[in-house]
C-alpha cells in the first residue's frame, strides 16, 4: 500500500511563487504523470515529495502519515533523475547493489535481487560493465533498476528518458509501462512531452505556472479539457481556438467566427443560457472535429484549402473561410492540392466552448 497525498502545498524560491496550493491524491499502484511546460513547477513538486526540496507550507502524506519532517533517505521513496546519476567507478552490478548494501542486506539476497531486477530490465549481460561503456538507454535502465532494488513504496521519475533519442524514447516508454504493469509501484513521472504522458499515465496532472489545471485520465484531458490552457497543451496539432458569437438563425444555433459561420444544434442556445455564459466566448475544435467534404452538402460551408501536411495515415489541411483559418484532419490525399475548394462543417460532439476571459470550459456537450 502506498498512497501519496499532497495538501495545500506552497513553495517559493525567493520572490518566485513556484507551487500554488497544490492538492492531489495519488492512489496506491497508480501511475501519475505531471505534465506542463518548462518552469511550471513539476520538478519542484516531485523533489518536495522525495524530500529533496523543502516546502513552505502544506502537508505531504504517505499512506496517511505526514512525511515532510523526514529526511529523503527515510521516506522509502526512490527517485530517478534525467541524468542517471550512476556511480561511474562502480560496475552495473555494484550500482544496482549499492542501495541494498547500504542497509546491510545479506550477500545472497543482494545477488538474487540484483539478478532479478537486472533480468526484468534486460541488462543481465551488462552487470560487469561500467556506466561509461553503456548507451544512454542502458544507463537509464540501470538507474531505474537501482531505484527498484529496495522495493520502495513509491517511485518518482524526473524526465527519465528526456535525453534519449526519439526512437529509444519510444522503446523505453513501452518498457516503463511493462515494468509498472509487473511491479505496480505507485509512480509519479514528470515530463513536458504530451505523447509520453498520454501513453504512460493512468492519470495526467496538467500543470501551468505552479497551479494544477486539470487531473484526469488521458482520454478525459483530451476529450474534456477543463480550460483553454489544457485544450491547447494537449493534442497535436493543437486544437483550433477562435473567438465566437452565437445567435439563433434558421432554427439552429449559428456560431460566427469572424466572417465564417457554422450551424450547430439549437439546443446549444439553451445550454449557454443555462450556464449564464459570458458574452466573450471561444470555440475550440480539434482538427478531427472539422469535417471536410469535396461535395457541397447542407450545413457545410465552402473553404479554400491552403497548407496541406501529409502525415502518411492522414493529412492535416488548413482551410480558409475568408480570413479565418481552421485546421482539419482528413484521410490521406482527400484534398488533392492547395487552392482546391472544399466544404466543411463542425462536428457538434467535438465543439468546446470556453469563457474567453477566465479560460474555463463551460462543460457543454452536444450530441452529433
Ligand atoms: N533551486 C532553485 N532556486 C531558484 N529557483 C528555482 C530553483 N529550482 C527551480 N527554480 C525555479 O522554479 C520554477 C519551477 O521550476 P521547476 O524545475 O520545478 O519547473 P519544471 O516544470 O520542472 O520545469 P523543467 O521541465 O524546465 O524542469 C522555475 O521558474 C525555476 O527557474
Amino acid at each position: 500500500m502506498a498512497e501519496i497525498e499532497l495538501r495545500h502545498i506552497e513553495k517559493h524560491f525567493g520572490p518566485v511563487h513556484v507551487i500554488k496550493d497544490v492538492n492531489l491524491t495519488v492512489k496506491d499502484k497508480e501511475f501519475v504523470v505531471f505534465l506542463g511546460p518548462s518552469g511550471c513547477g513539476k520538478t519542484t513538486t516531485l523533489r518536495a515529495i522525495a524530500g529533496l526540496e523543502e516546502i513552505d507550507s502544506g502537508d505531504i502524506l504517505l499512506d496517511g502519515k505526514p512525511i515532510q519532517g523526514l529526511r529523503a533517505a527515510d521516506r522509502d521513496i526512490a527517485f530517478v533523475f534525467q541524468n542517471y546519476a550512476l556511480y561511474p567507478h562502480f560496475t552495473v552490478f555494484e550500482n544496482l547493489a549499492f542501495p541494498l548494501r547500504a542497509v546491510g542486506t545479506a550477500k545472497d539476497v543482494v545477488d538474487r535481487t540484483v539478478r532479478s531486477v537486472g533480468k526484468s530490465l534486460g541488462i543481465l549481460h551488462l552487470l560487469n560493465a561500467r556506466p561509461s561503456a553503456l548507451s544512454g538507454g542502458d544507463m537509464q535502465r540501470v538507474a531505474i533498476g537501482r531505484a527498484l532494488v529496495r522495493r520502495p513504496k513509491a517511485l518518482l521519475l524526473d524526465e527519465p528518458i528526456g535525453s534519449l533519442d526519439a526512437k529509444l524514447r519510444e522503446t523505453m516508454r513501452i518498457e516503463l509501462k511493462r515494468l509498472h504493469y509487473e511491479n505496480g509501484s505507485t509512480s509519479i513521472y514528470v515530463t513536458h512531452d504530451q505523447v509520453e504522458a498520454m501513453s504512460l499515465a493512468d492519470r495526467i496532472v496538467v500543470m501551468n505556472d505552479g497551479v494544477l489545471q486539470q487531473v484526469g485520465t488521458p482520454t478525459e484531458v483530451y476529450l474534456y479539457p477543463a480550460n483553454l490552457f489544457v485544450a491547447q497543451f494537449i493534442g497535436s496539432p493543437v486544437m483550433n481556438i477562435a473567438a465566437t458569437k452565437v445567435s439563433e438563425a434558421d432554427g439552429n444555433a449559428r456560431i460566427a467566427l469572424d466572417d465564417a459561420s457554422f450551424d450547430l444544434p439549437r439546443e446549444l442556445l439553451g445550454m449557454l443560457e443555462q450556464k449564464q455564459a459570458a458574452p466573450d466566448l471561444s470555440l475550440g475544435v480539434r482538427p478531427e472535429g472539422v469535417i471536410v467534404s469535396r461535395d457541397d452538402k447542407p450545413g457545410y460551408r465552402p473553404a479554400e484549402a491552403h497548407i496541406i501536411q501529409p502525415f502518411g495515415g492522414f493529412d492535416i489541411v488548413d482551410l480558409k473561410f475568408g480570413e479565418k483559418t481552421l485546421r482539419a484532419r482528413t484521410s490521406s490525399g482527400y484534398v488533392d492540392k492547395p487552392g482546391a475548394t472544399v466544404f466543411a462543417r463542425i462536428d457538434p460532439a467535438q465543439a468546446h466552448f470556453f469563457d474567453t476571459r477566465s479560460g474555463a470550459s463551460l462543460g457543454i456537450r452536444l450530441g452529433n
